[in-house]
């Protein structure tokens, strides 16, 4: 890949319609490739790779359940590590230094490529044109930092085709955009680009919403008493989500009631339209508030009350609200949803199998079931503080007992 083609984004254009194009077909590969059941199998087996270390790790920095922690640092590079199996067919967790400083890149990406500022601001609404004259020093630093990322990506698409070439079959996300390529229907700076997103939203989003899994177990343990002992009748077996809709039904509630990706993506309006009575001009931003739709009274009734049991119907099977939408909704909306909810089942299975989660008096969380208990849960930190660009919880430090001991 040569130089010129390597930078942060293809530069998409409405008067483009081939990048418009192009990105929907990567965006298509992905979302395909997810939801082949036949490969569910696979994707779970991916997830319980990841059990032993990250269960070893938590009970080590979490001193046996005696040490209170935050635990998105260990649920990060397991979320990667599946992640970028999928998507490469490589075990990350036999190269830890590709894991941990992609963990790195991302985490930093969050804290720079996705959070707006004026200076990034600027710098999108230039004409690419102008922008390739700025001098590199009036960029900002974090730009010449994450194109090593690139470099990684590139050095693990090397390993990936030493084990695969055209023609073979095609079992990992980079062999399907490659076979693509191959017959023109992309160019190599999509392949690489579409990797690029993937470690910047398929792994933080994930560690985060399962750390939150976790830490509101601890705050409502009848809720967490009720889930054990239904995995435990099970031999904590549940290989698919209508094996325990109680769980699946648990992270939907938590995916509501704590919503830490609380809003969607920018974008723009691409022609006048009404909403709600309200009017947006062509070119203007939209985003759509996850959480005033989790807590509003018209589709959620005691919205400030954590009950699971609303994602289930009569026959005790779980069902999808349709007002909720913690992947927002249509043709942007997450495609990696599939995926994400598979891993989320897998993954708090066995974490709940293995820990027990507790509050500790000196991390206190709120469980007041009210609005205002709600309120206080959160912090009130402005946009550019760490790791705000998700609604973060004041406390973020409980304790995990293991179950074994
Ligand atoms: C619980 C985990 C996750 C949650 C809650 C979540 C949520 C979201 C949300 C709200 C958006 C913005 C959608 C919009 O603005 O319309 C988004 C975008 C995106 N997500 Fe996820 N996501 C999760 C996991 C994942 C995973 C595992 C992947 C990859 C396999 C992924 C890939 C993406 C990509 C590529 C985008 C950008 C889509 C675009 O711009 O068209 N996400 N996600």
């Amino acid at each position: 890949m040569s130089n010129e083609t390597i930078g942060l984004m293809r530069d998409h254009k409405r008067s483009d319609p081939k990048g418009t194009k192009i990105s929907k077909l990567c965006r298509r590969r992905l979302m395909e490739l997810a939801s082949r059941k036949q490969y569910e199998p696979k994707w779970v087996a991916k997830v319980d790779a990841q059990i032993p270390w990250v269960v070893e790790t938590l009970k080590r920095v979490g001193e046996n359940g005696t040490k209170p922690i935050d635990t998105f640092s260990y649920t990060m590079p397991a979320a990667l590590t599946v992640v970028l199996d999928f998507a490469l067919d490589i075990d990350l967790s036999k190269h830890t230094d590709y894991r941990d400083r992609i963990c790195l890149y991302a985490n930093n990406a969050l804290e720079s490529v996705v959070k707006l500022d004026k200076y990034k601001l600027f710098f999108i609404h230039l004409p690419s044109w102008l922008r390739a004259w700025i001098p590199l020093r009036f960029w900002p630093d974090w730009v010449a930092y994450q194109q090593g990322l690139y470099d990684d990506i590139l050095d693990l698409q090397e390993m990936h085709n030493k084990n695969w070439s055209l023609g073979d079959e095609t079992e990992s996300l980079l062999a399907i955009l490659q076979t693509d390529q191959a017959q023109g229907k992309m160019e190599e700076w999509d392949v690489i680009n579409l990797i690029q997103q993937l470690c910047m939203t398929g792994a933080d989003t994930t560690a985060s919403v399962t750390s939150g899994i976790m830490m509101n177990l601890a705050r409502f343990p009848a809720v967490q008493e009720k889930l054990y002992k239904i995995l435990e009748s099970q031999n904590f077996r549940a290989d698919e989500f209508k094996e325990c809709p109680y769980l699946l039904a648990t992270i939907y509630e938590i995916y509501r009631y704590c919503p830490m990706i609380y809003r969607s993506l920018l974008h723009s309006i691409t022609e006048k339209t009404e909403i709600l009575g309200e009017t947006f001009e062509k070119d203007e931003f939209i985003c759509f508030s996850i959480t005033g739709a989790n807590m509003n009274e018209k589709y959620f009734k005691d919205p400030w009350k954590f009950n699971p049991d609303r994602h289930l119907n009569e026959d005790g099977e779980f069902q999808k609200s349709p007002y909720q939408h913690p992947f927002n909704t249509g043709k942007r909306s997450c495609p990696g949803q599939i995926l994400a909810d598979i891993e989320l089942f897998h993954f708090m299975k066995h974490f709940i199998k293995h820990f027990e989660f507790k509050l500790h008096p000196d991390h206190p969380m709120p469980v007041v079931e009210s609005e205002e208990g709600w309120n206080s849960f959160w912090t009130r930190q402005p946009h550019h503080a760490p790791m705000h660009h998700f609604l973060q919880p004041k406390e973020r430090k409980f304790l995990l007992v293991p179950r074994d001991n």
